[in-house]
């Protein structure tokens, strides 16, 4: 697969000096469709739509937002404070995915030195993710195989954490597609991932593009197909990992971990350390995205509750790090239901 879910097209945008481009991601996988996008309103509604998603993509559009409101601002003859309120708003457009305001704040020191310098910098950001996902997806597959003792894997993944939540690769699929590459995976249930469907649409796309054997299951049948012997493993991404191990991911990751504690197989969170927030010592102080109950209470837009009745919608949990058998990011492995911390040098192997 060739897609990428953002990139800078150098030869792009109004006044030919490039576009941050994404794969819409709301129509997948029935239309592909790519928006162009120049201005903050168009980035943050992006962002907010999920056109654009996936905490690792979000970092790149972090950054990559950053020329955009240059860009914007020039054309439109922002001040200095106005250029800053715009870039805050693109560091906030979601909370919990910490990658989205570490995207920003990689590149946002350097505008002092021009657009120049604030775009390569953003460019870095998008080629070292990539690379990062090709480690840690080595590093991983290493460590399933030798935790299982088996040579192909049943696994079991939850929303969609494969290229099109990265700038390329994919961090919990990009496991898979390792384990597919070196012929050990037997089977993918993808979770259908409940409000918004990034299992059932997106994560079933990329298996099905790489054909890679799987089916998508309800998020209810999780942890009946774990507790039932039908999976060896479960891997997930992360939106933010604190400290002590704990890991915010797409609501029903909690789950998942329950039952993969009853049933004594591992959880894996595949992720890239800019997912890492040390500065959060554990998970309580994650803030949780509460998104419209609109995405609960309809379907394809036709209401499925009666009309009185309010969706409650936080998008994502918090797994606490007992349950959660290692965290593997390119730096390492580290595996918190043991005891480890990410705050430990995560360098070395734990
Ligand atoms: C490599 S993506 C990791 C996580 O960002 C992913 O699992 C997830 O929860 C995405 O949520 P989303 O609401 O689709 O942005």
């Amino acid at each position: 697969m060739t897609e990428r879910a953002i990139e800078w097209v150098h030869d792009g945008g109004r006044d030919g000096r490039g576009v941050l481009r994404i794969l819409d991601q709301t129509v997948l996988p029935l239309t592909t469709t790519y928006l162009d996008l120049d201005t903050v309103d168009g980035l943050v509604e992006a962002i907010d739509a999920l056109a654009v998603r996936g905490a690792p993509a979000l970092g790149v559009a972090g950054a990559l937002g950053v020329v955009v409101a240059l860009d914007e601002g020039e054309r439109s003859g922002w001040d200095a404070a106005r250029l800053d309120r715009e870039i805050d708003r693109v560091r906030h457009a979601r909370p919990t995915a910490v990658n989205l305001a570490w995207g920003v704040d990689q590149v946002r020191g350097l505008l002092p030195q021009g657009r120049e310098a604030v775009l390569r910098a953003g460019l870095e950001v998008a080629a070292a993710d990539e690379a990062a996902n090709r480690e840690l997806s080595r590093l991983a597959a290493d460590w399933l195989l030798a935790r299982t003792g088996r040579d192909r894997l049943r696994v079991l993944t939850h929303c969609n954490a494969g290229l099109l939540a990265t700038s390329g690769w994919g961090t919990a699929l990009g496991v898979v597609r390792e384990l597919h590459e070196r012929g050990a995976v037997e089977f993918v249930y993808a979770d259908e991932t409940r409000p918004l469907l990034q299992g059932a649409r997106l994560t079933a796309w990329e298996l099905a593009a790489e054909g890679i054997p799987h089916a998508v299951q309800v998020d209810g049948a999780a942890a009946s197909t774990i507790l039932r012997g039908l999976v060896d493993c479960a891997v997930v991404g992360a939106d933010r990992i604190a400290a002590n191990g704990d890991v915010a991911n797409k609501i029903g990751t909690l789950g998942v971990a329950l039952a993969c504690h009853e049933a004594g197989i591992p959880l894996l969170v595949a992720a890239p350390w800019s997912t890492v927030d040390l500065a959060m010592a554990d998970g309580s102080g994650i803030e949780i995205e509460e998104r419209s109950g609109a995405e609960v209470t309809t379907w394809a837009g036709i209401r499925t509750t009666p009309e009185a009745t309010p969706g409650f919608n936080p998008a994502f949990d918090v797994t606490p790090a007992r349950f959660v058998a290692a965290v593997v990011t390119e730096r390492g492995v580290v595996e918190p239901s043991a005891g480890h911390t990410l705050a430990e040098d995560p360098s070395v192997p734990a």
